[in-house]
C-alpha cells in the first residue's frame, strides 16, 4: 500500500519559515493531520508548513501542492513554502519555471540565475465574503477589532484581505517587538469574526517602500517569515495608502520583495534553502535522516 511506504522529503527553510518539502509523487498517500502533528513533535523535524508535492491534477500544471500548517490543518497559499517547491524541483529537474496548483488554484514560481525566488501568488480578494468574515463589511481597508482596553486598545482597525488565505494586518507606529504578539496571536487567529481563522500580522510602515512586519501564523503560531503576509501587507498598505506598490519587507528572518502589478497580480521574491534530506511515512509520521541535502 502507497500509504504505508515512506517518501523521501527535503528540510528547506525559506527566510527561516521551517518547510518541509515531501514529495508524495506517484503515490496516492496524503499526509494524516496525525502524521504532521507527529513530525512536527520531534525538534529535529519541527516545521511551520509542509509542502507535499502530489501527481498533477490539472494538464498545464507540473505538480498539485497541499499545504499542511504544523496544527494539522490545511492552507490555501504558502509563499515561502512555494519558494522552496521550487528551489527543489530547479536542483532536481535542471529547469526554472514552474506552473503549480493549490487549493486555491494556479501559481507560477521562477528561479532566477542569482538564486532569488520570485512566485506570483495570484489576485487578492477583498469583499467581507472572501477573506471570509462573520460580519458584513462594505469596506475592508480598516475592520472593527480590537484588543485591550475598550478606551485604550493595544491592536485595533486591521486591514484585512484574502490572499488565498485568510490576513488581518494591523498597522502600528511604535516597533513592532514593542507588541506581545504571542499572548495576543492566538486571540486574533481565532477571534469570532474569522470563520476560517486567519493569519495575523503587525506591520509598521518605516517608509512607502519599507515595511517592517511579525506575524503570529493561523495553525503555526509565531514565524520567523511569512510571505502571504508579506504580500497582504504591501496590498493592505497601498490600498489604504500608505505605501508604494512595490516594498521590501523586513520580517525577523530576513527581506522580502514584494510587487503588487496593475494586473492585480501579487508577486513575491526572495531566497529558499536546502537544510537536509530525509524520509517519512505520511500516515504516522515516522521519518529517518539520510545524507545532508
Ligand atoms: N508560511 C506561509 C503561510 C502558511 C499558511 C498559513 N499559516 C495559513 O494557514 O494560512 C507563507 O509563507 O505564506
Amino acid at each position: 500500500m502507497c500509504e504505508l511506504s515512506d517518501v523521501p522529503f527535503l528540510k528547506m527553510n525559506g527566510l527561516g519559515n521551517q518547510i518541509i518539502v515531501a514529495d508524495l509523487r506517484g503515490t496516492n498517500a496524503r499526509i494524516a493531520p496525525e502524521a504532521a502533528n507527529a513530525i512536527n513533535a520531534r525538534p529535529e523535524t519541527r516545521f511551520d508548513q509542509i509542502m507535499a508535492i502530489h501527481d498533477p491534477r490539472t494538464p498545464g500544471t507540473i505538480n498539485y501542492v497541499d499545504i499542511i500548517n504544523s496544527d494539522g490543518s490545511r492552507a490555501q497559499a504558502c509563499g515561502n513554502g512555494m519558494r522552496c517547491v521550487v528551489q527543489a524541483l530547479t536542483a532536481e529537474l535542471g529547469r526554472q519555471r514552474f506552473t503549480f496548483e493549490t487549493i486555491a488554484g494556479i501559481l507560477f514560481g521562477e528561479e532566477a540565475e542569482d538564486g532569488q525566488i520570485t512566485v506570483d501568488m495570484g489576485t487578492p480578494k477583498f469583499a467581507w465574503y472572501e477573506i471570509p468574515l462573520n460580519e458584513e463589511f462594505a469596506d475592508t481597508r480598516y475592520v472593527e477589532l480590537q484588543i485591550g482596553p475598550i478606551d485604550a486598545p493595544v491592536l485595533h482597525s486591521p486591514s484585512v484581505v484574502s490572499m488565498g488565505n485568510p490576513h488581518a494586518t494591523f498597522w502600528v507606529k511604535d516597533d513592532v517587538w514593542s507588541f506581545a504578539l504571542d499572548r495576543f496571536g492566538p486571540l486574533l487567529e481565532n477571534h469570532p469574526l474569522f470563520p476560517e481563522r486567519a493569519n495575523i500580522s503587525i506591520a509598521q510602515v518605516a517608509r512607502p517602500n519599507h515595511i517592517v512586519l511579525r506575524t503570529w501564523e493561523r495553525g503555526a503560531g509565531l514565524t520567523q517569515a511569512c510571505g502571504t503576509a508579506a504580500c497582504a501587507a504591501l496590498v493592505n498598505g497601498a490600498r489604504t495608502r500608505r505605501t508604494a506598490r512595490k516594498a521590501t519587507v523586513t520580517v525577523p528572518g530576513g527581506d522580502l520583495i514584494v510587487e503588487w502589478l496593475d494586473n492585480d497580480h501579487v508577486i513575491l521574491t526572495g531566497p529558499a534553502e536546502f537544510e537536509w534530506r530525509g524520509d517519512l511515512n505520511p500516515t504516522t509520521g515516522a521519518w529517518t535522516r539520510s545524507e545532508a541535502a
